[in-house]
C-alpha cells in the first residue's frame, strides 16, 4: 500500500517564456509496475516527468499526492539522462542519499557496498565517480536512487547511447526494483525497451498525451493514426 499514490495532474500545463510546453494534461499515475511516457522529440516528455515529479511549476492545473508535497519528493527520485555524480567515490555517491535520510554512517556504508557489488563495481568502491564509463555512472545514479526504495522513480531515458551490455543490466535493475514495489514513471525513445519494460503507455505529442493504453494494447492495436505512424517509424510531430 503505497502512501504516495495515486498522483493525479489535473489540467496541468508548463510554461516558459510565453510558450507552452506542456499541457493541458490529465494524468493519474497509479499501481505497480512502469508507465513508459514515448513520443515524437520535443513532445514534452521530460517535462511531463518533471512536472509529475512536483519540481516544474505549474502555470495551469494542479498535482496532488495521496500524501503532503514534502513528503511526496521524500518518497520520490528522478534519475536524469545524463548522470550527475557527485566529485566524491563511487561508495560516498552510494551512501550519500542514505545519510541525508540521517541512516548511522557505518549502515550507510554497508548497504552502499551492497548495492555497489549490485550493480557490479564491487572493487571500485573507492573510485573517483566521475571517471567511471558511461553505462557504469549510468548503473550508480540508478543505484543511488534506489538505495533509499523510493515508491516511485522518474527516468529520463535510462539508457539512451548505452551499449547492449549496459542496457540489459540496467533494465535487470528496474525489474527488480518493481518487483520490490518502485512504481517507475519513464521516457524512453527505445520502442524495445518500452515493449520489454511496460505496463502501460502514455504516448505524448506536442505537449499533449495523445493516447494512453496497456502496454500490449497500445503496441498490438494503437488506437490513433499517430500512434500507428510513430510506431512504423514515420516522422510525427
Ligand atoms: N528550458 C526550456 N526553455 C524553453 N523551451 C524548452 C525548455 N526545455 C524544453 N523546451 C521545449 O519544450 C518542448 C518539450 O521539451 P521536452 O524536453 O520536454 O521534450 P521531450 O519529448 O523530452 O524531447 P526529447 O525527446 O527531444 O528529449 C520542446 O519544444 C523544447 O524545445
Amino acid at each position: 500500500m503505497s502512501a504516495l499514490l495515486p498522483i493525479t495532474l489535473s489540467g496541468g500545463a508548463v510554461q516558459r517564456r510565453g510558450k507552452r510546453l506542456i499541457g493541458p494534461i490529465d494524468l493519474t499515475i497509479d499501481g505497480s509496475g512502469v508507465t513508459a511516457v514515448i513520443g515524437p522529440n520535443g513532445a514534452g516528455k521530460s517535462t511531463l516527468l518533471k512536472a509529475l515529479h512536483g519540481l516544474e511549476r505549474l502555470s495551469e492545473g494542479t498535482i496532488t499526492w495521496n500524501c503532503g508535497r514534502a513528503e511526496a519528493l521524500f518518497r520520490q527520485a528522478f534519475v536524469f539522462q545524463t548522470p550527475v555524480m557527485l566529485r566524491r567515490s563511487v561508495l560516498e555517491n552510494l551512501a550519500f542519499p542514505l545519510r541525508l535520510n540521517r541512516r548511522p554512517r557505518a549502515e550507510a556504508r554497508a548497504l552502499a557496498a551492497e548495492w555497489c557489488a549490485r550493480i557490479g563495481l564491487a572493487g571500485m568502491e573507492a573510485r573517483a565517480a566521475m571517471v567511471l564509463s558511461g553505462g557504469e555512472k549510468q548503473k550508480l545514479a540508478l543505484a543511488r536512487a534506489l538505495i533509499t526504495a523510493p515508491e516511485l522513480l522518474f527516468l529520463d531515458e535510462p539508457s539512451a547511447s548505452l551499449d547492449g551490455r549496459a542496457t540489459r543490466e540496467i533494465e535487470a535493475l528496474l525489474t527488480l526494483a518493481t518487483q520490490g514495489g518502485t512504481r517507475i514513471v519513464m521516457a524512453t525513445h527505445d520502442m524495445g525497451q518500452a515493449r520489454r519494460l511496460a505496463r502501460e503507455v502514455v504516448f505524448l505529442r506536442g505537449g499533449e498525451v495523445h493516447e494512453i493504453a496497456p502496454a500490449s494494447r497500445f503496441f498490438d492495436a494503437p488506437e490513433t493514426e499517430a500512434a500507428r505512424a510513430f510506431l512504423a517509424g514515420d516522422i510525427v510531430d
